[in-house]
Order: C-alpha cells, then sequence, then structure tokens
C-alpha cells in the first residue's frame, strides 16, 4: 500500500530476493563486518566446501574483542588472541577482504568504527557475526547480529535467510533532566517493558527526544536494543544524519551524494503506518539510571530505593530478583547511592565514542579518582582517540588518575587483558550485567559515562548531578 510503510518495511521491501517459505526470506545483504572472534570458523566452512567469498569489496573486517588496550599494544601482546588475529589476517589475505589491523588509524570497536568511515548508511542492510550490531540502526539502516554459520552464508553469497519480524514503535516524549542521558533513556526503557519485550519485532525509535539526539547517542539507543531481545533498532535518518555522514571516506561522493540523498529522504515512516506494537517513554520522568541486578531490566534511578522481590507477584522474576541481589550483594530497600565501587570503566560500543568521553570529561575536570577505584577509559576507535586528544581529554582523565586506553572491546566483555577481578564491584558504561560478564565473579552495574565519571570521583555510586554545573 502507499504511504502506509514503515522505514523498516521500506528497507525490507527493497531487499528481498524471493520469499522462501511462508514468511521466510532471501534478502540481499549491502554491507558486512567481520571481527576475529566470530568469524574463524566460518572462513574453516567456506574452505572445506572450496567456497569463495562472493563479495569481497562489500566485507570490512577489523580486530577488536580479544585484544590488549594497553599503551604500545600489538595483535600479539595478549597471548589469548595471538591466533584469532593471526587467522583473521590469512582470512583475509585469502579473500580479498579489506583489514583494518590493530595499528590501523581506523581500527577500533567494529561498531564504531562502521558509522565513523561511512560504512552504514541510512536504507541499507548490514550484518555482522555480533549481537550489538543493531548500533548501526542509528543511521537509518537495517542493521543485526547473525551467527558464525550465517556469517559463512553471507560470505559465500552476500544473502540471508531470514523471518520476517513484527514492528514495534517505540515513541520518547518530554523534556529531559539535567545528568540524563541517551544511556538513560534506553536503561528506563528497558526497565519499563523487560528484557523479552522485543523479540520478534524490528524496533523503530521515534519522537521529539529521538529527533533531537546526536547520530552518537541514537547509537547508544540503537546499541541496547539487543538487551530487550531485538535484534534491530532503528531510527530514521534526517538532516543530523545526512550532515554526518557527508564527506566520510566510505559515504558517496559527488552526484551519487545527491541521488543517495533524494533516495534517502523517502525512508521514514509514513504518516499512516501501523505497528504491531507501540510503547511510548515519558522522558520527563526519567533520572540518571543504575542498574542494581543481572539483567539491564534490573533498572531504576539513582536515588531510588532497589525494589523488594516479596512485591512482585510473577514467581519466576521473584527469584531472578532475589538471585541478581545476592549475586551483587546487595539487599531491597537498599539505595545504590553510597555503594563503594572498585572499578569505573568507560568504553565498549554503547558508550566510547568521542561525546560519551566529553561528557565523562565535563565531570572528571580538575577532580581526582579516589584512592581506591581503578579508573579507565578505552575510547571506542582510535579516531575517537585522536579525536578526545587533540581537545586535550586524554590530560583531564590521566590528570585525575584514570587510565586512558587503546580502542578495543576491553572490559565490556574480558575476553582479553580487561577484567574486574572477582567480587569486585564495576560501574560500567557497557550494556550487559550478567554474571561473571567482566570476569568472573564480576559485579557490574551499568549506567551512563558522566555517572560512571562520578562515582569513579566519589568512590561510589553517586548521583551525576551533583557534579555538574
Ligand atoms: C563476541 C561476540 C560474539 C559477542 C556478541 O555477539 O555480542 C560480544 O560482542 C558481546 O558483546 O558479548
Ligand atoms: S564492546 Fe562489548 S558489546 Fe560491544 S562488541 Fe565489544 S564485546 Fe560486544
Amino acid at each position: 500500500m502507499a504511504n502506509s510503510e514503515t522505514l523498516f518495511d521500506k528497507i525490507w521491501l527493497s531487499h528481498v530476493i524471493r520469499e522462501i517459505e511462508d514468511g521466510v526470506f532471501l534478502l540481499h545483504v549491502d554491507r558486512h563486518m567481520v571481527h576475529e572472534c566470530t568469524s574463524a570458523a566460518a572462513f574453516e566452512g567456506l574452505k572445506r566446501a572450496g567456497r569463495k567469498t562472493r563479495n569481497p569489496e562489500l566485507t570490512y573486517a577489523v580486530v577488536d574483542h580479544i585484544l590488549s588496550t594497553a599503551k604500545g599494544r600489538t595483535g600479539e601482546t595478549f597471548a589469548g588472541g595471538r591466533e584469532f588475529v593471526q587467522l583473521l589476517r590469512e582470512n583475509c589475505q585469502a579473500h580479498k577482504i579489506e583489514l583494518i589491523d590493530v595499528d590501523d588509524p581506523r581500527q577500533g570497536i567494529v561498531h564504531v568504527i562502521a558509522p565513523e568511515l561511512g560504512i552504514v548508511l541510512p536504507g541499507t542492510t548490514l550484518v555482522c557475526g555480533d549481537s550489538h550490531t543493531a548500533t548501526c540502526g542509528g543511521l537509518g539502516c537495517w542493521a543485526w547480529g547473525i551467527g558464525t554459520s550465517e556469517v559463512e552464508h553471507v560470505l559465500a553469497t552476500q544473502t540471508i535467510v531470514q523471518r520476517r519480524p513484527k514492528r514495534m514503535r517505540i515513541n520518547f516524549e518530554g523534556k529531559l533532566n539535567r545528568g540524563v542521558y541517551a544511556k538513560d533513556l534506553i536503561l528506563r526503557l528497558i526497565g519499563q517493558i523487560g528484557v523479552a519485550a522485543g523479540r520478534g519485532y524490528a524496533v523503530e525509535y521515534a519522537g521529539s527526544v529521538i529527533r533531537s539526539l546526536s547520530i552518537e547517542e541514537r547509537q547508544t539507543i540503537c546499541n541496547m536494543s539487543i538487551e530487550f531481545g531485538a535484534r534491530a533498532g532503528l531510527i530514521a535518518a534526517d538532516d543530523v544524519t545526512f550532515e554526518y555522514l557527508h564527506d566520510l571516506p566510505y559515504s558517496p561522493k559527488g552526484e551519487m551524494w545527491e541521488q543517495s540523498l533524494a533516495y534517502w529522504r523517502s525512508l521514514p515512516t509514513d504518516p499512516e503506518a501501523v505497528f504491531d506494537r507501540e510503547v511510548d517513554v515519558d522522558c520527563t520522568s526519567i533520572g540518571p539510571q543504575v542498574t542494581w541486578g543481572t539483567t539491564p531490566e534490573d533498572v531504576g534511578s539513582v536515588s531510588d530505593p532497589i525494589p523488594d522481590p516479596a512485591a512482585v507477584n510473577d514467581l519466576a522474576r521473584r527469584a531472578a530478583m532475589d538471585r541478581s541481589l545476592t549475586y551483587l550483594g546487595l539487599e531491597a530497600g537498599q539505595s545504590l547511592e553510597g555503594l563503594t565501587v572498585d572499578v569505573a570503566f568507560i568504553g565498549s560500543c554503547t558508550n566510547s565514542r568521542l561525546s560519551d568521553i566529553e561528557a565523562a570529561a565535563e565531570v572528571v575536570r580538575g577532580r581526582k579518582v579516589a584512592s581506591h577505584v581503578r579508573a579507565l577509559v578505552v575510547p571506542g576507535s582510535a579516531q575517537v582517540k585522536h579525536a578526545a586528544e587533540s581537545l586535550g581529554l586524554d590530560k583531564v582523565f590521566l590528570e585525575a588518575g584514570f587510565e586512558w586506553r587503546e580502542a578495543g572491546c576491553s572490559m565490556c566483555v574480558a575476553i582479553n587483558d580487561d577484567f574486574v577481578g572477582p567480587g569486585k564491584r564495576c560501574i560500567s558504561t557497557s550494556n550487559r550485567n550478567f554474571e561473571g560478564r567482566q570476569g568472573q565473579k564480576s559485579r557490574t552495574h551499568l549506567a551512563s559515562p558522566a555517572s560512571v565519571a562520578a562515582a569513579a570521583i566519589a568512590g561510589a555510586v553517586t548521583d551525576v548531578r551533583r557534579y555538574l554545573t
């Protein structure tokens, strides 16, 4: 039907090659990102089957996960990652895939560099063997994480088989309070609708608050789509997006740019379009968010008392809350404010872009990290690191007592040199807080970069608004 399609419908329809069975389709993949952690088995599969990569020019590889973030690091510094890095190098060479290697000035977390380089474009499909690929949806593309066997399929055919998802729209309206950032909005949403609400849906984020966000903030929102079960989250491209994309290394140029712009402007959801589900989030009532449990749904404003599991009727939820509180060493009714932290981590594909680092620096400037806290900033990419350094932000952090590290996934996932330590408590800008996520027996509290910076200074979870002028 004319004039009643959603953004997602438009992208979907322009990528269908054919219907395979009822509701299941073969689709074209425009861009494919690859990293060292989930690609080795896919390349191995190709080798065994004697297949080639169909469109190596549409695939980009980068090293980010199993990598040291120490100054002067190479792909060999972290012993556990050497083999993965080496294999990626060999596979990229054999398949003529562009590799952004450890010492490349474009290196960084896969979901941070893809937008930064203009590999992500509105209206396209982008996949990667990584669940947080949805991050790239912030630029109006359909981006989602795939499994390793699908990585092999995409390499071999440049297509993917997908069941058509349902459509959900989430409307963020109201006025943002001081000390409230994109991270607080997405945490609040997950607290409101729960970690399973997105299953089977492609989600579009909309509303006046979303329109007012920068591209980096939109990526933070889309990044956590997977944390409530949606595999993709999209935000329609607008002038903010076009300005961001203009003149990036891989974005279209000249006449192609003009043609692309005209097409991109046709993509936003039509006014008459209908969604399978709509959710409204009232931003006016949101304060700085901090998680108190082991899912991102276990979240509240920093000054709220931790909810009492005994007051919850759903028995499974009650048991999960009990288990969360035990794991984190917390009690119902307790306030998170004043809770001592051992580690403060600013990084990950959720919150490691320049604006995140700037927001944290605003809190840190002229202050010192509490003496018992290990505090780190791990920029999402070499470009982010460089940009921050040219603003003198590295000095702000170093003088305060933070570590200023090289780009990578780092302590978000702890499959490298950076981990929290058993029984230790970390306040983190990353996206996952399940048991052991940041290392064996680590305890994680998710929050925004400004809130994490404030906690590093205070030595404890605190209300960031006290540190803002
Ligand atoms: C290593 C990779 C498979 C994983 C993912 O897919 O999300 C990682 O990036 C993560 O965040 O846990
Ligand atoms: S930063 Fe964390 S969430 Fe993002 S890709 Fe790396 S491990 Fe996954």
